[in-house]
C-alpha cells in the first residue's frame, strides 16, 4: 500500500526575473511503513515538497495523496494524520519542555497521557529537564522534544526536514534509532536529510537537486547499480594527490573524497593500478594507497550531478 503518491508537483516563487522553480515536475512515492528519504543539498526543493505534501503550501501544478486523502480537497483529514518537524527549531523558546508538549496535544485534542507510550522513549530522555524552557535546551534536547511534540497525536506519517542538522554525531545516532524504533510501530516516516551518510539508513531514498528528483530506489540498489570502477587513493595531500590526478588518463571523474580522493574510470577503459602508482610516484608522492571500492551514495549524487541527460 502507498501511504503517499506524489504526481507531476511543480511550485515557484516570485514573479519575473525573481522566479525561482523550487520544485519541478516531481513525481514519487511512499510505501506504508518504510522510512523515505529527500536527499539533497540546501535549496534542492525538499521543504517545499513538505510543506505541500504536509498541505501548508499549495502547488502550482501536479497532485498527490496522502494516505489516499488528496492534498487540496481533504487538507482537514491530512492535517491530522500528519506529524510534521519542521527544520527550523518550531517551538515555543519561552514555553517549559512540559508546556510545549501539551500545547501540541491540545491542539489535536488529545493530552500527552493519551499517547504517552508512544513518545515515552524520547520523553524519558528529556523528562529530567521538563520545566526548563525549550530556548535554553541543548540542540540535541530540542531535537528530541520537536519530535515529541510532531507525535503527539499519534500521526500515521511522520515528515522530518532535517531533523539532524545541527546536532552532534551520538546524538544522531540516537536519533535514528528512534526512527527504527517508530518505523516497527507502523509509523510511515518520510524524512529530509542533505547527510549521504544518513540515505543508508532509509529504506528507500530520493536523490534530489534543483528541483528534481535524479534518482529513486533503495541505496543498496543504487550504489549497485554504480556503472563505473572507483578507486580510493591516498598519497600525503588531498589536494595535491587531487590536482596531480585531475591529469591522469584515463579517468572519468577525480574528486576529493573525506581524507581520500576518488579516482573513476569506466569499467571497460584499459585502467590499472599499478598505472595510477607509476603516475603518483613520478610526480614525487610516497605512500601511495590505492584501493577499489563500492559506491557510496554520495559517489551516486556526485555521478547524477555530472551525467543528468544519461538518466
Ligand atoms: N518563500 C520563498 N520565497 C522565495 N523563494 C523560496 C521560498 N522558499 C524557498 N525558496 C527557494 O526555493 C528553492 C528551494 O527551497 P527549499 O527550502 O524547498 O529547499 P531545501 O532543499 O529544503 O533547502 P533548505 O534546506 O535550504 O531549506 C531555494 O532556491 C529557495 O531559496
Amino acid at each position: 500500500m502507498k501511504s503517499i503518491i506524489a504526481n507531476s508537483l511543480t511550485k515557484t516563487y516570485g514573479k519575473g526575473k525573481e522566479k525561482i522553480l523550487a520544485v519541478d515536475d516531481v513525481s514519487f512515492d511512499v510505501n506504508n511503513g518504510e522510512i523515505f528519504g529527500l536527499i539533497g543539498p540546501d535549496g534542492a526543493g525538499k521543504t517545499s515538497i513538505f510543506r505541500m505534501l504536509t498541505t501548508v503550501l499549495l502547488p502550482d501544478s501536479g497532485s498527490a495523496s496522502v494516505e489516499n486523502f488528496d492534498m487540496v480537497n481533504d487538507y482537514k483529514k491530512i492535517r491530522q494524520i500528519v506529524g510534521y518537524m519542521p527544520g527550523k527549531f518550531s517551538l515555543y523558546q519561552d514555553l517549559t519542555v512540559e508546556e510545549n508538549l501539551s500545547f501540541f496535544a491540545s491542539v489535536f485534542n488529545t493530552s500527552i497521557q493519551e499517547n504517552y507510550d508512544l513518545i515515552k522513549d524520547i520523553y524519558i530522555q528529556i523528562e529530567p529537564f521538563k520545566d526548563r524552557k525549550a530556548g535554553a535546551l541543548s540542540g540535541g534536547m530540542k531535537q528530541k522534544l520537536a519530535l515529541c511534540c510532531a507525535l503527539i497525536h499519534r500521526p500515521n506519517i511522520l515528515f522530518l526536514d532535517e531533523p539532524t542538522t545541527g546536532v552532534d554525531p551520538v546524538s544522531r545516532k540516537e536519533f535514528w534509532e528512534m526512527l527504527q524504533r517508530l518505523k516497527k510501530q507502523g509509523i510511515t516516516i518520510v524524512v529530509a536529510t542533505p547527510y549521504m551518510d544518513e540515505a543508508t539508513l532509509c529504506d528507500r531514498i530520493a536523490l534530489m537537486q534543483h528541483g528534481k528528483i535524479l534518482s529513486v530506489d533503495t541505496p543498496d540498489r543504487m550504489s549497485d547499480a554504480y556503472p563505473d570502477l572507483i578507486f580510493e587513493v591516498k598519497a600525503g595531500r588531498t589536494s595535491s594527490v587531487l590536482r596531480a590526478l585531475e591529469n591522469f588518463e584515463p579517468k572519468k571523474n577525480v574528486y576529493a573524497y573525506g581524507e581520500f580522493v576518488h579516482l573513476i574510470a569506466e569499467s571497460n577503459a584499459n585502467f590499472s593500478t599499478s598505472s595510477v602508482q607509476e603516475y603518483l610516484k613520478k610526480s614525487g608522492f610516497t605512500n601511495i594507497e590505492i584501493n577499489p571500492v563500492k559506491a557510496s551514495i554520495e559517489d551516486c549524487f556526485i555521478r547524477l550531478l555530472s551525467h543528468k541527460n544519461e538518466y
